[in-house]
């Protein structure tokens, strides 16, 4: 099986991607309005950062999980026991960024942002009335003013050789929010799980955009956009000394959004954050 690339210019790229999404979580698009230029020069930015000490000055507050998480602190994903070899960054409009980044990486956040409140209004045209009924809101209106939305800048440093039989850049995981908007990385890895248990690649050529469900939009819409288990794998060979960086946004709905009977965006997140071990 292979993830079709949607064109974001054609007539019917809303109905395709969604399409994409209800099979495999997954959907990629091609020729969409995210400039590479900037995803590139926010790769370069961040690379200098996470290979200086200025990083430190940054360490993440555990209550606003705004900042910097080293490598010792980075997630164990949910059922493993090996960290993940990453590091990473939290940025949030109202959090730390540091002054030199930040006009452009929330420029990128302002437009990523925007970008997925029209991906939202897709899903919603393309979700079957039994469907839709269960929204109990406008999935776009969710995320609207939100402040909750998180984008991670992540750094998966090259390989030393050292590190901890099994542990792979990110295990295998789904995602907690609504929808993930993720440009191709600068290094390949990343793979999505098939419902056959089979691992597959994620059409990452440079300058695609990766959109996935999360649970919360799995919760949402009663099961039926599924949250697809999804990983990234250690490279092998001269690639083994090379960086990743990679830029996932996470729309999280405000926190009173209430996602189903059981839950509201709150209480969900509050469950899967302790479940990751980063949260008390
Ligand atoms: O780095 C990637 O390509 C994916 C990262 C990811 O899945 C995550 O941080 O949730
Ligand atoms: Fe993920």
């Amino acid at each position: 099986m292979m993830m079709q690339v949607v064109d974001y210019r054609h007539p019917e790229a809303a109905q395709q991607f969604v399409a994409s999404l209800r099979e495999t979580g997954f959907g990629v698009l091609k020729n969409h309005p995210i400039q590479q230029q900037l995803v590139e020069s926010i790769y370069q930015n961040w690379q200098k950062f996470f290979d200086s000490e200025e990083k430190y000055d940054y360490a993440f507050d555990p209550k606003k999980q705004d900042g910097y998480f080293s490598p010792q602190i980075s997630e164990t994903a949910k059922g493993h026991k090996e960290k993940d070899i990453k590091e990473y960054y939290h940025v949030y409009p109202w959090g730390r960024i540091p002054q030199s980044l930040k006009e452009e990486i929330l420029d990128y956040y302002q437009k990523a942002s925007s970008l997925a409140q029209e991906l939202l209004d897709w899903v919603e045209k393309y979700s079957p009335d039994e469907v839709s009924k269960l929204y109990h809101e406008p999935l776009s209106n969710m995320i609207k003013d939100t402040p909750n939305t998180l984008l991670r800048v992540l750094h998966y440093p090259p390989l030393q050789g050292d590190e901890q039989p099994g542990a792979i850049r990110a295990a295998a995981h789904e995602d907690i929010n609504l929808l993930t908007i993720l440009p191709a990385a600068n290094e390949p890895g990343l793979q999505v799980q098939l419902n056959t248990g089979e691992w597959m690649d994620v059409p990452s050529d440079f300058g695609n955009l990766i959109i996935n469900i999360g649970d919360m939009l799995q919760e949402a819409s009663g099961g039926y956009f599924p949250s697809t288990s999804h990983r990234v794998i250690n490279p092998e060979g001269a690639d083994m000394k090379k960086s990743r960086i990679s830029l996932p946004l996470f729309l999280h709905p405000r926190s009173e959004v209430v996602l189903s009977e059981r839950h509201t965006q709150a209480s969900y997140l509050l469950e899967r954050l302790r479940e990751l071990g980063v949260k008390d």
